[in-house]
C-alpha cells in the first residue's frame, strides 16, 4: 500500500491524464459486453426468432463496437506509455539531483552497483508498473465486475454458480502475493550485488590483469551470477506453483457454465441465446483470473523496486547547507581549525587539531600514511562533519556558510585524480566552463602541462578515457592541477598533487605557484620534504594529531620526526622516532 501511495504522489502532476486513461479503460471494459450481448440476440432473435432483417444491424453493431474498442484501447495504451515516460523522467531527474546532494560519506557506505541498480532496473520496474500494470489491473477488474453484473442481470442463478470458484481463486491469489514478495526483493538485491561485481571488475581491470586474477574474478562473478539464477528460479518455483492452480480454476468456469447452463436450458429457465451470451462472457471471467498471477508478480516486483527507489530519495543528506548566501568581502581566505576532532564510522581519525592559516600563506602537511592528512583537508570542504571543535573560514564557522559558496572559494586537487571521459580542454575547464581558451592555455602552462598537451596529435581536443585512461600518472596530476588553477580560488588544496611528477617539473610548478598564490591560502599535502619545505607553516601529523609544527628551519632545529624524514630522503636512512623508516 505504501508503494502505491508513493507512486500515486509521483503521478500528481499527471492526474488529469491518468483520470482520462482510467475512464477510457472503464469505457472499453464496458464495451466488451456489447458483442456477447449481440451474439445472444442473433441466436434468440435471428436464428430462433427468424427476424432476419435484424442480422445486418446486429453485425454492424458488432463490427463497429470492435473497431471503436480497439481504437480506444490503442489510445489509452499510448496515453499510459506517455504518462509512464513522464513520471520516470521526472523521477530519474529527482534521483540524480538527490544523488548530487548526498555527501561523500553516503558513497563510502553504498556500493556503486547498488546505486546503478536503483537508477536503471528499479526505475524500469516502476515504469513498467505505470505503463502497463496499472491499466491491466483496472481493465481486468472492471471487465470482471461488468461481466458479473451483466450475468446477474441476465440470469442470477447461473451467475451465482459462476461465482462458486472465486473464494478459492481469492485464497490462492492471496497466498501467491504473500509468498512471491520476498523472492522479488531477494532477486533485486542479488541483481545489485551482481552489478557491483561487474562494475568493480571493469573499474579495476588493470589490477585484475596485473595480478593475473582473471580466473578469480570469473569465479567471483560466476558465484554471484549463480546466486542470481537461483533466486530467479526460486521465485519462478513460487509463482510456478500457483499459476497452474489459478489457470485450472479459471478453466473450471467453462465446465460450470456448460453443465449448469445446459441443465437450465433443458429445464427452460435459460434461453439458448442467453447461454451463448454467457459463453461469450466466460473469457471476461477467466481471463482476469488467469492473468491474476502475472499481475500479482508485476505488482510485487514493482513494490520491491519502488521501496529501493524511495529509500534512496528519502535518504537525508547528513551535511546540510544554509540557504542564505553571504556577501564575500575578499578574494582571500583566512582559515582556523579550533580543537577539531573527527571520526569515521570505524573510529577516531583526527584529534584536537588547532592551527591558523592566513591569506597568502602556504601550509605544508606531512606525515606517515594514514596519519589523517587527506581527512583534514576533506573537512575543509565540508565533505564530512566535524565531531567536535570548529573550522572557521574568514571568521565564520563553515557550518554557517552556504556550502556552494564555501566550495566556490576553494579548488582541490585530490590524491585520487579523477578525469572525465572528455577532451583535455573540457577537463581543465570543468570548474569554469565559460573560461576563454586563452585562460585554459594559461592554466595548463602554470601546471607545466602545456608542453605535453601540445605534443599530443589532437592537443587540447584529445579525448581522455574514463578516469584519464591513456595518460601517465604525472600527466593526469598536471591536468587536475590546471583544472584547479583555472578556478582562480582563494584557497587551493593540493593533496599529493606532484607525487608522480619529476623533481625538476615539481620545482617549476612550485615556482609558478609561489608567484600566482601571493594573496591566496594554499595547503600542500606531500610525502616529499621538497614539496613543503618552503611553506609558511609545516604541520607534521601522526595518528590524527599534529606532533610538530613550524617552518622548515624550526623543524630541522628540533631534530624530531621531520628532521629524520629529511635525512632519510637525502639518503641517510635511519629509523624515525616513530618507528617508520621512510614516509
Ligand atoms: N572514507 C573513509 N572511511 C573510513 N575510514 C577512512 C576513510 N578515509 C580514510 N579513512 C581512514 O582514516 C585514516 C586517515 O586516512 P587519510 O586518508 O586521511 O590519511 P593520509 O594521512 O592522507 O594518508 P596517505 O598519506 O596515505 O594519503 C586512515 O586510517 C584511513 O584508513
Amino acid at each position: 500500500m505504501h508503494s502505491l501511495r508513493w507512486i500515486w504522489g509521483n503521478m500528481r502532476p499527471y492526474r488529469k491524464r491518468l483520470a482520462l486513461g482510467l475512464l477510457l479503460v472503464l469505457a472499453v471494459a464496458g464495451m466488451n459486453l456489447i458483442n456477447p450481448y449481440v451474439a445472444g440476440k442473433i441466436v434468440d432473435r435471428v436464428i430462433y426468432g427468424h427476424q432476419n432483417g435484424l442480422l445486418w444491424q446486429l453485425l454492424v453493431i458488432m463490427i463497429g463496437s470492435t473497431l471503436i474498442r480497439t481504437g480506444v484501447r490503442y489510445g489509452y495504451q499510448m496515453l499510459f506509455e506517455n504518462l509512464s515516460q513522464n513520471v520516470i523522467f521526472s523521477m530519474r531527474e529527482k534521483l540524480y539531483d538527490h544523488l548530487n546532494q548526498l555527501e561523500p560519506g553516503f558513497y563510502d557506505r553504498t556500493k556503486t552497483g547498488d546505486i546503478m541498480a536503483r537508477m536503471t532496473s528499479d526505475l524500469e520496474a516502476v515504469r513498467h508498473f505505470t505503463a502497463w500494470t496499472i491499466y491491466m489491473v483496472v481493465e481486468n477488474l472492471s471487465i470482471l465486475l461488468f461481466a458479473l453484473c451483466f450475468m446477474f442481470y441476465i440470469h442470477p442463478p447461473l451467475a451465482m454458480a459462476m461465482l462458486a470458484v472465486t473464494p478459492i481463486i481469492g485464497f490462492f491469489a492471496y497466498r501467491l502475493t504473500k509468498d512471491v514478495r520476498p523472492t522479488f526483493s531477494a532477486i533485486r538485491n542479488q541483481f545489485a550485488r551482481l552489478n557491483s561485481v561487474v562494475q568493480e571488475n571493469i573499474s579495476g581491470n588493470r589490477v585484475v590483469k596485473a595480478f593475473a586474477k582473471e580466473e578469480y574474478e570469473i569465479e567471483k562473478f560466476s558465484a554471484e551470477n549463480k546466486a542470481f539464477k537461483e533466486k530467479n528460479l526460486m521465485s519462478s518455483r513460487v509463482w510456478g506453483k500457483y499459476l497452474p492452480i489459478l489457470d485450472s480454476l479459471a478453466g473450471v468456469l467453462t465446465v460450470i457454465m456448460t453443465f449448469a447452463g445446459g441443465i437450465m436450458v433443458i429445464r427452460g429457465s435459460l434461453s439458448i441465446g442467453e447461454l451463448v451470451t454467457f459463453n461469450s462472457l466466460i473469457w471476461a471471467l477467466n481471463n482476469p483470473m488467469r492473468l491474476a498471477g502475472w499481475l500479482i508478480n508485476d505488482i510485487q516486483r514493482f513494490i520491491a523496486s519502488a521501496e529501493k527507489v524511495e529509500e534512496l530519495l528519502v535518504t537525508e543528506p547528513q551535511i546540510k547547507s544554509i540557504i542564505d548566501e553571504r556577501e564575500v568581502q575578499t578574494s582571500t581566505t583566512i582559515l582556523e581549525f579550533d580543537h577539531v576532532d573527527f571520526s569515521y564510522e570505524d573510529g577516531p581519525v583526527l584529534c584536537d587539531i588547532t592551527f591558523e592559516a592566513h591569506a597568502g600563506q602556504t601550509i605544508g602537511i606531512i606525515g606517515p600514511t594514514g596519519a589523517g592528512k587527506s581527512t583534514l583537508v576533506n573537512l575543509l570542504g565540508r565533505f564530512y562533519e566535524v565531531d567536535d571543535g570548529e573550522i572557521r573560514v574568514d571568521g565564520i564557522n563553515i557550518k554557517d556558510w552556504n556550502i556552494h559558496q564555501l566550495r566556490e572559494k576553494m579548488a582541490m586537487v585530490m590524491q585520487d585524480i579523477f578525469l572525465f571521459s572528455d577532451t583535455i580542454e573540457g577537463n581543465i575547464a570543468y570548474g569554469n566552463p565559460d573560461a576563454p581558451m586563452e585562460a585554459v592555455y594559461a592554466a595548463a602552462k602554470q601546471a607545466e602541462a602545456s608542453r605535453f598537451i601540445e605534443s599530443l596529435p589532437d592537443g587540447y581536443d584529445t579525448v581522455v578515457g574514463e578516469r584519464g585512461v591513456g595518460l601517465s600518472g604525472g600527466q593526469k596530476q598536471r591536468i587536475a592541477l590546471a583544472r584547479a588553477l583555472l578556478r582562480d580560488p582563494s584557497l587551493l588544496i593540493l593533496d599529493d598533487t606532484t607525487s608522480s611528477v619529476d623533481m625538476e617539473t615539481e620545482f617549476k610548478i612550485q615556482e609558478t605557484l609561489r608567484s600566482i598564490l601571493k594573496d591566496k591560502t594554499c595547503f600542500i599535502i606531500a610525502h616529499r620534504i621538497s614539496s613543503v619545505k618552503d611553506a609558511d607553516l609545516i604541520l607534521v601529523m601522526h595518528e590524527g594529531c599534529i606532533i610538530e609544527r613550524g617552518k622548515h628551519a624550526d623543524l630541522m632545529e628540533r631534530k624530531g620526526y621531520y628532521w629524520h624524514v629529511y635525512n632519510n630522503q637525502l639518503g641517510n636512512f635511519e629509523r624515525t622516532p616513530l618507528g617508520e623508516e621512510v614516509i
